[in-house]
């Protein structure tokens, strides 16, 4: 929808915005009357409906245009999974401890606020240009709590290069900038411990002898791995395919104090995409390649800069900053899919992990930030895995999690091969038996080269991991040459992850959204945009007097029948007063039914953002308000099928 509304004309103002998002109930403490509980919310009606249609946009963009295969797995996972996949080990975050008070904090966290409020308190003094350069702990202090205080030169820029940096430290490193730079618990202003690890995963057990421990999971991705044999059947055996999940995903944050943000309990929405590993193309790449996107590579962070760069998603990809198109393709379409539910995208960017921020085993992974009054969020991650996943799960499990695909031409090549006399084996080794045919099957070429030398001199020594030995001759094992025609190619798929948290989405777009009226700063609006939006039209009988009653009925039905979502405003208050109630809401149309249309069946409509208002008959309004609502045509386009209306009843 175009509009042509100065939205700029007040500043944001955060506090105004949450005000108004707890007063219409778009979310609000869980628990509350008990007191609540950090990093849990309940989200209400309107909350509700907004993540609810982001979902169904998600749904819309990614399963349905991509043919992916949806899952819904459970949440409740047996700790093994986690102890496989890693997250037992490592799914931790650097916490410290207030020397004194014994508060908990994330240590990234704390050095970036720190850092952060001594540069906002650099950057004031040296608007006042008063206070001397300093860099004394006092005054270090006073800054860290936001006062204007002037820094050295050298040590702003050390901050600033500390910031940019800031993903890739380790704990020994997080401990160590908060001694050198003396950074405490601004809220106490005491010295903080040294950091320790802290695994974010909520423990659990699973059933009553309390003999299967379990976590609630912190994503929704193994779940996909797991199920990865049945899909890949499901999917006739081929690859590249994709399976999506959305659902709920716990983390036990150390400190969570940023709302919507960085909560406990959230939902997810994420992919899978199973890729060969030695092809990496991607079909459909040929339909975004000219998508722009804002890139902040890894090198300008390394550099200690955020400088970023707008280059196409193609460009990227053949200049190889971006790893392969498969990624590059999920980039573009992450970059589309927050643009159309109304991100702004002056305020998206693409910061690709640095070294020592990315799983070992990755190859490249880009992050979605969103600038908000937070500064930049990490909304949506974007990595490629390569084949870590699948791999650890079947060599603990045993289970072949592979693509066997029928090669065109078979590959003809000779082999070492070992053949057993079975009858010998048993009577000669009985229970070791086993074991020794596993050791030898699981040789390498090289290694059966060597045993065959062995068995040609009439025995063969093999050592067991334990250091067992056992001597093998000729009778029970022979090694042949022989020459082996494989037809099939056996391989495991890398994954391509795109990683959705669906809160800060949220979040991030109701502040994206939010402005106030020129003439009234109380006056807030959210200008949602029709796809996401909660209610999409709202009736207006303009009064309560019965011969209305048929009107609203027959509009309701109509709007509904066209699946457009509708609300009636019958309430006793003024029109001016219902309009204000459902800008707060984010209802972007309002059609109002007056005695003119009692009369002669017309009907006004009022666009949210300019609060322009058009007329028309009821069919008419109703054809043109469904093209909105879809996206078929702009404001613009509408004022061109219907004319101003200026009647008494306009509202401001
Ligand atoms: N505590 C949280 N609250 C809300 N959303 C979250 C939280 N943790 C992760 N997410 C969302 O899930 C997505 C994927 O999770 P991922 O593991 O990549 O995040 P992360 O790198 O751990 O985030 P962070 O570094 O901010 O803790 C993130 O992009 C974000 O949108």
């Amino acid at each position: 929808m175009t509009t042509s509304v100065n939205k700029t004309v007040h500043p944001f103002d955060k506090g105004r915005l949450e005000a108004l998002l707890n007063r219409r109930f778009f979310y609000a403490p869980a628990f509350e009357i008990y007191g609540g509980v950090a990093g849990l919310y309940d989200y209400g009606p309107p909350g509700s409906s907004l993540q609810a249609n982001i979902i169904a946009e998600w749904r819309k963009h990614f399963i349905i245009e991509e043919h992916m295969l949806e899952l819904d797995t459970t949440i409740m996972t047996p700790a093994p999974v986690f102890e496989t996949s890693g997250h037992v080990a490592r799914f931790a975050d650097w916490m410290v401890k207030d020397t004194k008070t014994g508060d908990v904090l994330r240590a990234d966290h704390l050095v970036k606020n720190v850092l952060e409020a001594r540069l906002a308190g650099d950057k004031e003094a040296r608007g006042q240009a008063a206070a001397p350069p300093t860099d004394d702990k006092k005054k270090k202090k006073k800054a860290a709590k936001g006062a204007a205080v002037k820094l050295a030169d050298e040590v702003a820029a050390e901050y600033e290069t500390i910031l940019a940096q800031l993903d890739n430290y380790s704990g020994a490193d997080l401990g160590e900038l908060c001694r050198k730079h003396d950074l405490r618990n601004p809220d106490t202003d005491n010295e903080v411990g040294e950091p320790q690890l802290f695994n974010l995963m909520f423990a659990s057990s699973i059933g009553p002898t309390g003999q299967h421990p379990g976590y609630l999971r912190p994503e929704t991705a193994q779940g996909h791995f797991l199920n990865f044999s049945r899909l890949l059947e499901f999917n006739n055996g081929r690859v590249p395919f994709a399976s999506a999940q959305i659902g709920r995903s716990f983390r036990n944050e150390i400190s969570p104090r940023a709302g919507l943000l960085r909560v406990r309990e959230f939902t997810m929405a994420e992919i899978e995409h199973y890729v060969d590993p030695d092809d990496k193309k991607h079909e459909r790449f040929g339909e975004v390649r000219d998508v722009k996107l804002v890139l902040l590579d890894r090198h300008i962070q390394e550099s200690g800069k955020n400088t970023t760069t707008e280059m196409t998603v193609g460009e990227a990809v053949d200049k190889g900053i971006i790893a392969n198109e498969t990624l590059g393709y999920f980039v573009a379409r992450i970059h589309q899919f927050l643009v159309k539910i109304g991100i702004n995208p002056q305020r998206l960017r693409f910061r690709q992990h640095m070294a020592n921020e990315m799983a070992h085993y990755a190859t490249d992974c880009w992050d979605a930030e969103i600038h908000n009054s937070t500064g930049w969020t990490e909304c949506v991650g974007c990595a490629d895995r390569a084949a870590y996943d699948l791999t650890v799960h079947s060599n603990k499990t045993g289970h072949p999690l592979v693509v066997r695909q029928a090669l065109k031409e078979p590959i003809v090549t000779e082999k070492e091969v070992p053949e057993w006399n079975k009858k010998a084996l048993g009577k000669t080794y009985k229970q070791d038996a086993g074991v020794i045919q596993k050791i030898v099957d699981s040789m390498d070429q090289e290694g059966l080269v060597k045993l065959k030398g062995q068995l040609a001199q009439g025995k063969a020594v093999i050592t067991s991991s334990e250091g067992k030995e056992f001597e093998v001759t000729p009778e029970v094992l022979t090694i042949e040459l022989k020459t082996l025609k494989q037809s099939i190619r056996e391989f495991t798929p890398n994954v391509i992850e795109p990683s959705f948290g669906l809160g800060r989405i949220l979040y991030t777009l109701l502040e994206h959204s939010f402005w106030s009226r020129e003439k009234d700063v109380e006056r807030g609006v959210l200008s949602l945009p029709p796809v996401v939006a909660p209610t999409k039209v709202l009736i207006v009988p303009l009064s309560a007097r019965e011969e209305f009653d048929p009107l609203v009925k027959e509009v309701s039905s109509k709007l509904r029948k066209a699946g457009v979502f509708s609300r009636v405003d019958d309430s006793n208050t003024s029109i001016g007063k219902r309009y204000a109630r459902n800008d707060e809401l984010g209802t972007p149309f309002g059609v109002t039914l007056d005695f003119a249309s009692v009369q002669n069946r017309t009907m006004t409509l009022r666009e949210r953002d300019t609060m322009d208002q058009r007329i028309g008959s009821i069919d008419e309004v109703i054809a043109v308000v469904t093209d909105l609502v879809f996206g078929n045509i702009t404001w613009e386009e509408a004022c061109t099928r219907l004319p101003a209306y200026d009647g008494v009843q306009a509202i401001e």
